[in-house]
């Protein structure tokens, strides 16, 4: 599908010898980092714990105030600026959202529009149009505590909340480190969904090297001290790690790790047969059996999948049914890898999985023996070249 010309929103970042000590510490948490990030790219933190990636992710908006160095964005030098003016460039995203719970959903949105002074009526069509990119419902979801969200929802809001100003920076923090996997791969797509869209400068600090390679552009990889082991785009570093600590660090089966690189997008997709809700049901079975199918994928009106019917349920009704209300019918984005793709796939009946793109619409099936054909192939991807 050909997508629009991406417009970048985002602006670079420039690290020069940027050092952080901390009072009582003999040895600098950050010894003398310099980095130049790339405006619209997503730059993925990585190394061991205690390496100082969160030390130097907060210098950026100044949480942490260096010790010494510069740091620019978009140009400009960031000890000159006031706390308006980061707020205003710098989106914050941590670990489970950090929602303020006494206050609503779309209260914890408007925070940073509220200090900037944005009157009533732009800030509530603001979190409207937030909430409907993050995939949430505004007219559901905005007046609701985050006690009434689940962790996956909580999440989301805090992303809504980062982005809430518009700031061409976004920083994160092991932002969906505390929900559970399934969840964690649909917020990654939506994600990568949102900066299709958007193309901010996103700096982001996980511990999951799959996530760095799923998300970044460009990954940098840390040791003791901030001191960087190599700082290259997924596809470099897995092919030619530039030494044994990063070898060691991507850890055994690069090859492997390789299927990360792979989207759904990349893989050709089954059709089978479609219904929408109130279609006659014999002219649908007519369909699937002249097809050779024994399910049907059912949409709903805007052709997003809400169910996944076997025909013999079918022939027991006369029009194919609105799915029951605990329906969780699981689909996947095409953005997924296909490493998300099997994992998804492990838990449906039906062996495959429900592709959708942007704005969940459908787009076909991803069969499991597709994906393995696709694995067995080798992805068209040289082997790991691990030093020895
Ligand atoms: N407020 C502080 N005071 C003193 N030392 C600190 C402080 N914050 C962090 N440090 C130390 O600085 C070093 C870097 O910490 P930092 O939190 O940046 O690492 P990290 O790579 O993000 O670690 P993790 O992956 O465990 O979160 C560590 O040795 C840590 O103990």
């Amino acid at each position: 599908m050909p997508e629009s010309e991406p417009h970048v929103s985002g602006v670079d970042i420039e690290l020069t010898d940027v050092v952080k000590r901390y009072p009582g510490q003999k040895k600098p948490a950050v010894e003398s980092l310099s980095l130049h990030i790339p405006a619209g790219e997503i730059v993925m933190f990585v190394g061991p714990s205690g390496c100082g990636k969160t030390t130097s992710l907060k210098m950026i908006n100044r949480l942490i105030e260096p010790t010494s160095g510069s740091i620019r964005i978009g140009g400009e030098d960031v000890s000159r600026q006031n706390d308006d003016d980061l707020r205003r460039r710098i989106g914050y995203v941590i670990q489970g959202g950090s929602l303020f719970p006494h206050m609503t959903v779309t209260q914890n949105i408007a925070l940073v529009p509220g200090l900037l002074g944005w009157d009533k009526r732009r800030t509530s069509e603001r979190v409207d149009e937030l909430l409907e990119l993050v995939g949430l419902d505004p007219q559901r979801y905005r007046n609701r505590y985050p006690r009434e969200l689940s962790g996956g929802q909580q999440q989301r809001v805090g992303v809504a909340r980062g982005l809430a100003a518009d700031p061409p920076v976004i920083l994160m923090d092991e932002p969906f480190g505390a929900v559970d996997p399934i969840t964690r791969q649909r917020l990654q797509d939506e994600l990568l969904s949102i900066q299709e869209e958007l193309r901010k400068t996103i700096v982001c600090v996980t511990h999951d090297f799959d996530e760095a390679v799923k998300l970044g552009d460009r990954i940098l990889i840390l040791t003791e001290g901030a001191n960087i082991a190599q700082y290259d785009t997924p596809e470099a570093i897995l092919a030619n790690p530039a030494n044994r600590f990063v070898a060691d660090f991507v850890g055994a089966g690069a090859a492997l790790k390789q299927l990360t690189l792979s989207r759904v997008s990349e893989i050709e997709l089954t059709q089978p047969t479609v219904a929408e809700i109130g279609d006659p049901a014999p002219d649908v079975l007519r369909a699937a059996k002249a097809a050779g199918d024994d399910s049907v994928v059912v949409l709903d009106r805007r052709r997003r999948p809400v169910d996944w019917m076997w025909t013999t349920d079918l022939s027991e009704v006369e029009k194919v049914p609105a799915p029951p209300e605990d329906t969780d019918l699981v689909t996947i984005d095409r953005r997924a890898t296909l490493n998300d793709a099997l994992d998804t796939m492990l838990m449906s009946s039906h062996g495959s999985a429900v592709v959708t793109g942007r704005r969940d619409e459908y787009l076909g099936v991803v069969d499991f023996q597709t994906v393995l054909t696709r694995i067995q192939d080798g992805n068209g991807h040289p082997e790991a070249e691990v030093a020895p």
